[in-house]
């Protein structure tokens, strides 16, 4: 096939890799994850339990959970130098690019790094997951000039990561509402990071390198940076007709409305988006206080009807990350630490049946005889 017929910008519609991790089943309106529809398992398993699916291929038994937890909890520390690290940043970083480098400084402490062993990797992911709460937290707290938060590991391990956070134990329903949200993030088919991370993990390149690219790719504001954008956007707005003017006025100046649209859903509401919207209902009613679900919702119905577009994810997760005291900052980290248990399966799957990734171009460019 000639080289332009096979063009598709942004690789859209294009089959890049096979895996058995997941799919986004549009005609079946299911995320499958490794068999499984993510919101089914968002309304019936934590994401411990999505964790053991998508690093052991099985959902676990209560005996694997338990084992999990503890596996992770023993390795919540970080190594003391991340902590100087952050402490030697400007206070302007962004703990999205704290993160980044957190994850680099990870990389030297792994005595095994060229090993690219499964099993190795797995363990790799494990750590990861088990630290980077503890570095997702702190980022945050050290540049702030707070003081670092330990983590508590009689909490289970959403309670902990919210804990170190806030600064505070969540109640039942803050504990369960971030869990579920951590199951709506592990896992999404091919987005752009996991895409990044899979190319990196291509040259055989270890899985730090691929989670740092993953990083950078999700800070993005057409990706994971749009729920940090989202809260922004809101907090621009008092009430839903405002909410309602600043969209519309955004719309006229032609600029995208963050936490609408998505490559695979366009059309329609990421189903992920639904249950988020559910969870900010509930908080909403905890609190006694709903302007943020109206706002959203006002926004939704003026998008539906002006753009034909529907809220992906980040739209209601932002809400509702607020209403559990999250800082803004940290929103797209909690994001990137859920996906790496999604990110950390895709590596070990790249590694284990590794084909180069190296596409053509379509030249646009001139050609030129040296005379
Ligand atoms: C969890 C996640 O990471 S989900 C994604 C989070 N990102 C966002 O919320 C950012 C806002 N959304 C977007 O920019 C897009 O919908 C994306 C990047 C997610 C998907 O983009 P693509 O598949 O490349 O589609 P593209 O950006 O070309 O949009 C197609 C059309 O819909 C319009 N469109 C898509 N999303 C939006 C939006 N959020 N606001 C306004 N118009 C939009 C585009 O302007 C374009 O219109 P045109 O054909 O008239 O030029
Ligand atoms: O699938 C995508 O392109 C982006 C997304 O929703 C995710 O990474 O969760």
């Amino acid at each position: 096939m000639a080289i332009e017929q096979s063009y598709y910008p942004g690789l859209d519609g294009v089959i890049a890799a096979e895996t058995d991790l997941s799919f986004l089943d549009t005609e079946q309106g299911e995320i499958v994850i490794h068999g499984y529809d993510l919101i089914e398992l968002s309304k019936s398993h934590g994401y411990l339990d999505i964790v053991h699916l998508l690093l052991q291929g099985t959902l676990p038994t209560s005996t694997e959970r338990t084992d999990l937890a503890k596996r992770l909890s023993d390795s919540y520390d970080v190594p003391e130098v991340i902590l100087d690290v952050f402490k030697l940043l400007p206070a302007s970083t962004h703990p999205m690019d704290a993160l980044r480098t957190g994850i680099s400084v990870l990389a030297s402490y792994d005595h095994d790094l060229l090993n690219r062993d499964p099993e190795v990797n797995r363990e790799r992911g494990y750590q990861l997951l088990a630290k980077l709460p503890t570095i997702v937290a702190n980022s945050y707290r050290v540049l702030e000039g707070k003081d670092v938060m330990r983590p508590k590991e009689s909490l289970s391990y959403s309670a902990n990561f919210l804990y170190m956070i806030t600064g505070k134990e969540p109640t039942e329903l803050e504990e369960r509402v971030f869990d579920q949200s951590l199951v709506l993030y592990s896992e999404h088919e091919m987005p752009n990071s996991t895409f990044t991370a899979r190319v990196i993990a291509s040259t055989l390149s270890d899985m730090y390198g691929a989670l740092t690219g993953a990083v950078a790719s999700l800070k993005g504001h057409l990706h994971g940076g749009a729920n940090e954008a989202v809260m922004y956007m809101l907090l621009d707005a008092n009430t839903p007709e405002e909410f309602e003017t600043l969209l519309a006025n955004k719309l006229k100046q032609k600029e995208k409305i963050m936490g609408f649209g998505h490559r695979v859903y366009m059309k329609k509401m990421d189903p992920r988006a639904q249950i988020m919207k559910e969870a900010l209902a509930e908080l909403s009613v905890a609190a006694g206080d709903d302007r943020l679900l109206r706002m959203c919702e006002a926004g939704e119905a003026l998008i539906a009807k002006e753009k034909g577009l529907y809220p992906n994810l980040d739209y209601y997760a932002a809400p509702v990350y607020w209403m559990l005291g999250i800082p803004i900052g940290l929103y797209t980290p909690i994001f990137l630490s859920s996906r790496t248990v999604g990110l950390s399966a895709h590596v070990i799957e790249q590694h284990e049946n590794n084909k180069l990734f190296r596409p053509r171009v379509k030249y646009t460019g001139p050609r030129h005889t040296i005379k």
